[in-house]
C-alpha cells in the first residue's frame, strides 16, 4: 500500500465540512474518511502499532478484525448507567460528526471496553473511543481503512487530518513483519492471589453457602501476579495467543500506560442486520494427552451432571435476556462442546431477531447481558456480594466486556476472560471457575492453571512442572 492510495482530497472535504460544523456550533466536530484498501495481515501490523502508539486496540475474532491506533475521541462514564453513558455520549457526538468516502458505513467506528464491576481503577470503568486510524478486516479479506480527527472550533496546529495521514501511512507501510515469539523471561516471580490452599479454603465455602440455599453458582476468580525485570513485548504476546489460540478473540485495549490483552473464546454478544448472537459458555475439562483419551473426556463432559448444570444455570439466563428484547430467539436443546488447544468447554448458540431493530444498540444487549452467570453466578445479585467480598482484589477490566461498534450502533463484544493487566514489569493474569453444588476444591485449583497456561506461555514465562508457582504467603 502506498500512500497515495489513501484519498487525500476526499478526506480533506470531510475536515473542511466539519471545520464548518465545528464553527457553527461552536464545540469539536468528528470528521471520519472511509475507504477500501487492500488487504494487510493483522499479525503484521501488531509491533507498529505498538512502536507507534501509546493508545491501541487490537481484536482478531473469527467474526471481525479490527486493528487502531490513536484516539480523535474519547468516552468514558462512571456508575452504574455506564453503558447508557457512553451510548449518550456517542449519539451526542454523532450528531455534528461528517463522515464520507466509498467505505463500508457499516464498518467499527467506537473501540474499547469495561471493567467487571462500575468501580475506579487502573483504566477507566467505560472507556470508548474513535481511533485516529482504523483498519477492519472482514472474514472475506475486505479491509478498510477509516480516518478520524476531532476538529476543534478553534484554530490548532497539533491534531490537523496531515497527522492522521502520516500515521496511517506509517502504520500500513511498516506492516508485514509478524512479531516472532519472545525468549523465555528468565528472573520472573509468580506469586498467586489468593494462595492455592487459600483458594481451596474459599471454594469449599462457596459450595457451603450454595448448600444453605444462598446463591446456585459463583464464579470465583484468581490472579497470578508476574514481575518480569525485562517488561513484556506486547505484540509477540498477541501475535503467540494468535498463532496458539485460534478460535478465541485475541484482544488488547492500551490506554494511560496500561494494557489490558487477553485471548477470550466467550462471545458476550454479536448485532449485524437486527440479528443478535450470543454464547452461553461454561464448565472446563482439559484436554487428552492421546486420541483415546481426549475423546473420553469429551464423552465425559458431555454426560457430567455438575457441569450440565453449571452451564444450564447460564443458558437460560441469557436466553431470558433475549426474550426481553427479540420477536424470535432460538436456542437449542443439548450443548456442543467447544474445544480449544488445552481444555474445552460446554457451550450453546444463542440467536434471536430483535423485537426493534431501528432502536437496538449492541451497548444496550451488552448491558443486559453483562455479567452473565458465565462469569457472575446466579441469582446474579447474592452471587456478585459474595464474589466480591470474597475475592482479595478488584477484577478491574476481567471478565468485563471489550469490542466495537459501528455508526448503526451495530457491533460484536467479547466477555474478557484469560485476560491479563500489564504494566510496565507487572503482568496480572485472572482465571475463574463457576463454584456449584459437588465442586472440588482441588480440581478447580487445577482448572485455573490450565487456564492460566495460554497466557504464561505468551508472555514467555517459563513453565516448571513441579513447582510452578510461588505462594503468597
Ligand atoms: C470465568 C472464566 O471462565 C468461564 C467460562 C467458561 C468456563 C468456565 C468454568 O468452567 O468455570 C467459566 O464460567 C475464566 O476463564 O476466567
Amino acid at each position: 500500500m502506498h500512500v497515495a492510495d489513501i484519498d487525500l482530497p476526499g478526506f480533506l472535504e470531510v475536515h473542511a465540512k466539519a471545520t464548518i460544523e465545528a464553527r457553527n456550533n461552536a464545540c469539536p466536530a468528528l470528521a471520519t474518511w472511509r475507504q477500501e484498501i487492500p488487504p494487510v495481515d493483522p499479525a503484521g501490523l501488531l509491533r507498529p502499532l505498538f512502536e507507534r502508539s501509546t493508545r491501541t486496540f487490537v481484536w482478531m475474532s473469527p467474526h471481525s478484525t479490527v486493528m487502531a491506533m490513536g484516539s480523535a475521541t474519547d468516552f468514558t462514564h462512571t456508575g452504574h448507567d455506564r453503558f447508557a453513558g457512553i451510548r449518550r455520549g456517542w449519539e451526542r457526538a454523532a450528531g455534528t460528526a461528517v463522515s464520507g468516502g466509498p467505505g463500508p458505513r457499516a464498518m467499527p467506528s467506537l473501540v474499547g471496553g469495561f471493567a467487571f464491576a462500575p468501580r475506579p481503577g487502573p483504566l477507566p470503568e467505560a472507556l470508548m473511543w474513535v481511533p485516529r486510524v482504523l483498519i477492519s478486516q472482514d472474514p472475506d479479506g475486505t479491509t478498510s481503512l477509516a480516518l478520524s480527527v476531532s476538529v476543534d472550533p478553534r484554530p490548532t496546529t497539533t491534531d490537523g487530518p496531515a497527522r492522521t495521514v502520516a500515521d496511517a501511512f506509517a502504520l500500513i507501510s511498516s506492516a508485514g513483519i509478524r512479531p516472532c515469539p519472545s525468549p523465555l523471561l528468565q528472573g520472573t516471580t509468580t506469586v498467586e492471589v489468593p494462595s492455592a490452599s487459600e483458594w481451596k479454603a474459599l471454594v469449599a465455602h462457596t459450595t457451603e453457602q450454595i448448600a444453605r440455599g444462598r446463591f446456585d453458582k459463583a464464579v470465583l476468580a484468581r490472579q497470578l501476579r508476574i514481575t518480569s525485570p525485562w517488561g513484556y513485548d506486547l505484540a509477540s504476546v498477541l501475535g503467540s495467543l494468535r498463532d496458539t489460540q485460534p478460535g478465541s478473540t485475541v484482544f488488547a485495549v492500551a490506554a494511560y500506560g496500561h494494557a489490558f490483552v487477553g485471548a477470550t473464546p466467550e462471545r458476550l454478544v454479536g448485532l449485524r442486520g437486527g440479528r443478535a448472537e450470543s454464547m452461553s459458555l461454561a464448565a472446563s475439562m482439559p484436554r487428552g494427552a492421546t486420541p483415546a483419551e481426549d475423546a473420553c473426556l469429551r464423552a465425559a463432559l458431555l454426560q457430567d451432571d455438575k457441569s450440565r448444570r453449571e452451564q444450564r444455570i447460564v443458558t437460560a439466563t441469557l436466553r431470558h435476556a433475549f426474550d426481553q428484547v427479540c420477536r424470535t430467539v432460538t436456542v437449542p436443546d443439548e450443548p456442543h462442546v467447544l474445544d480449544l488447544p488445552n481444555l474445552r468447554h460446554l457451550h450453546t448458540r444463542i440467536v434471536g431477531e430483535l423485537a426493534d431493530p431501528e432502536t437496538a444498540s449492541v451497548l444496550d444487549l451488552v448491558e443486559r447481558l453483562h455479567p452473565s452467570p458465565a462469569v457472575g453466578g446466579h441469582p446474579r445479585q447474592a452471587a456478585l456480594e459474595w464474589v466480591r467480598d470474597a475475592e482479595p482484589f478488584d477484577r478491574g477490566w476481567y471478565a468485563g466486556p471489550v469490542g466495537w461498534m459501528n455508526d448503526e450502533q451495530e457491533g460484536e463484544f467479547a466477555v474478557a476472560i484469560r485476560s491479563a493487566h500489564v504494566q510496565d514489569e507487572t503482568a496480572t493474569l485472572y482465571a475463574g471457575c463457576g463454584i456449584v453444588a459437588g465442586s472440588d476444591p482441588e480440581a478447580e485449583l487445577e482448572e485455573t492453571r490450565l487456564k492460566f497456561r495460554p497466557m504464561l506461555n505468551a508472555l514467555a514465562i517459563p513453565l516448571s512442572e513441579r513447582a510452578p508457582y510461588r505462594q503468597s504467603r
